[in-house]
């Protein structure tokens, strides 16, 4: 069972280390654009040199010339995960794997960020599907290109497993334990469902970040994402 992923969305080394000072053992982690867009790659490392897990969510959409030349750069971080934006098309995500090759970096495509729901993606990308139909499409398209998973919310996790497989990583945020707010997310879970649905990864944030004991909620998180 992989670890819950915490998203890390502080934005200083600080309090990154303030945070990660209330535990004792190794993590995995995610460093996002607030993060990443104040401190840089120097904080990366450095995660990393005390022996934590990362994903880097930095979510690159862009043509797909500037995105694997941007691949080549990360690559070089050694960290475990990075993606892009899947809308950014077909070619984008094969030109971002080519970019990442030699490393041991996974690939991951964000399909439908979990803060929409099906009015928005109607109104806002005028994509005229259900919802669950533009993820699997997008999961689908992902995994044609090579990439080795996609974020989504747990509630496409299990018709994505059915479609490209059970190894085909399904990173799902908008995790909240049964009595949590959603804020502004808008496809949640809890982690137990996440686990029944068949979501590879978990990534939480708010939940444990803005929690009064944050040790004891990746603690309860973290047992009930396994089944204990
Ligand atoms: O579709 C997506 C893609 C990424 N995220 C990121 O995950 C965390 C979730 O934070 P919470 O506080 O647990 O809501 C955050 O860093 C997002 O940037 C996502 O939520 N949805």
């Amino acid at each position: 069972m992989n670890k819950p992923i915490i998203a890390l969305d502080f934005s200083s080394k600080q309090q990154v280390e303030d945070f990660l000072s209330k535990f004792d053992e190794p993590l995995f982690v995610k460093v996002g654009m607030e993060l990443f867009y104040q401190e840089g790659p120097e904080l990366v490392r450095s995660i990393k040199k005390m022996g934590h897990q990362i994903f880097l969510d930095l979510k690159l959409h862009d043509i797909p010339n500037t995105v694997e030349a941007a691949m080549r750069g990360l690559a070089k971080l050694g960290v475990d995960l990075t993606n892009v934006h899947a809308a950014g098309g077909f070619d984008m995500m094969q030109a971002a794997k080519r970019g990442l090759a030699g490393s041991d970096t996974k690939l991951i495509a964000v399909t439908q960020l979990t803060s929409t729901d099906e009015n928005q993606m109607h109104e806002d990308q005028l994509i005229y599907v259900s919802l669950e139909e533009s993820v699997l499409h997008y999961a689908k398209q992902a995994k044609r290109a090579g990439l080795d998973g996609v974020v989504c919310s747990v509630l496409e996790a299990s018709g994505i497993k059915d479609a490209c497989g059970e190894e085909f990583l399904k990173v799902t945020p908008g995790i909240r334990l049964a009595d949590g707010v959603a804020d502004d997310q808008k496809r949640v879970a809890t982690p137990a469902k996440a686990r029944v649905q068949g979501s590879t990864h978990i990534v939480v944030g708010r939940a444990i970040t803005k929690s009064p004991d944050p040790a004891e909620s990746y603690r309860q998180i973290k047992n009930e994402w396994s089944g204990q």
